[in-house]
């Protein structure tokens, strides 16, 4: 069975700037997949060489085995890019079911409109919608080819919880079905409850790929939170078990290996320690230790 999705030493560069450097991704049939990274890691630049909307500087993009262009002239692949374009003067249904005609097998369009949560103001005019209301529209357009492969640049920016449900229960629907799903998101929670792989970008570099739970491991340990007057880093640095010290606001994060020891060296050097708490290292934390703290 072909890859739903198969990048191989994809680079990318503008000018001086290396927005993609080296990318392999190989996404199986049946994954929902989240591609994690912070601003300007090369998330959308990978999205775009993927649907071959972008050539990539050097390497290879193939979808379900074709050459991207090929799978989205064959109606395999529903795509939902940031912020695209919307036809202004004409209805919500008239557009969905105009590039309905351009597939050979879509679903009903009463039927992506439900699942977009778009059923409600389908005979209103796109010019007339509210940002959300507009996503809900980039949403069903993207399903309505009832494509195998779903690639989704934030596809919650701007949706109320309703529609973000509904979205998610789609995906899984269709995943559920042996579909693809690939995602960009800033939202590390929908990356924790809905993908089964997380690719973590930073700098144009895959820099940790697999699923939640071993991206995760991959930090391992758990942190310590704690609020001081004033404490050099060095120092908190230097306490036994930390392998890693950060500031976020008033409150110094470490993560340790050993956390008793950890707050047992921390009350005794600091007299002013309080707020302490700790914590397992959840997602959230992982991305800011392996993308380098952006
Ligand atoms: N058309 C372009 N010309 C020059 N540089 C670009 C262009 N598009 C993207 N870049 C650069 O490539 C890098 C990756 O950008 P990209 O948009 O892929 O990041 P991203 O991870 O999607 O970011 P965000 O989270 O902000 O959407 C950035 O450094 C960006 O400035």
């Amino acid at each position: 069975m072909a890859n739903a999705l198969e990048l191989t030493a994809v680079s990318k560069r503008y000018g001086q700037t290396s927005a993609l450097d080296g990318v392999d991704l190989t996404a199986e049939q049946g994954q929902t997949i989240a591609v994690l990274g912070p601003n300007g890691a090369g998330k959308s630049t990978l999205l775009s060489i993927a649907l071959g909307l972008l050539p990539p500087t050097s390497g290879t993009a193939a979808i379900l085995g074709h050459p991207p262009v090929e799978a989205l002239r064959k109606g395999l692949v529903g795509v939902l890019l940031q912020e695209s374009g919307l036809l202004e003067d004409v209805r919500v249904d008239e557009l969905v079911t105009a590039t309905a005609g351009m597939y050979q097998k879509p679903m009903p369009v009463e039927r992506a409109l439900r699942a977009a949560r778009a059923d409600g103001f389908a005979a209103q005019r796109i010019g007339k919608l509210s940002g959300g209301q507009r996503q809900r529209v980039r949403i069903a357009l993207a399903l309505i080819g009832d494509p195998r492969l779903l690639v989704l640049d934030e596809p919650t920016v701007g949706l109320d919880v309703d529609g973000r449900r509904a979205l998610w229960q789609e995906v899984r629907a269709r995943t559920g079905e042996g579909r693809t799903a690939v995602f960009a998101t800033h939202y590390l929670t929908e990356a924790d409850d809905y993908a089964d792989r997380v690719i973590l970008l930073a700098k144009g570099k895959v820099v940790a790929d697999g699923p939640v739970e071993k991206i995760k491991e991959l930090v391992g340990g758990s942190e310590v939170h704690v609020t001081l007057d004033a404490a050099e880093v060095g120092v908190l640095q230097a306490l036994p078990g930390v392998r890693q010290v950060r500031v976020e606001g008033g409150a110094a994060v470490l993560r340790t290996n050993d956390s008793d020891a950890t707050l047992r060296a921390l009350f005794a050097t600091f007299a002013d320690a309080r707020d302490v708490r700790t914590a397992g290292t959840d997602l959230e934390s992982a991305f800011v230790s392996l993308t380098g703290g952006n």
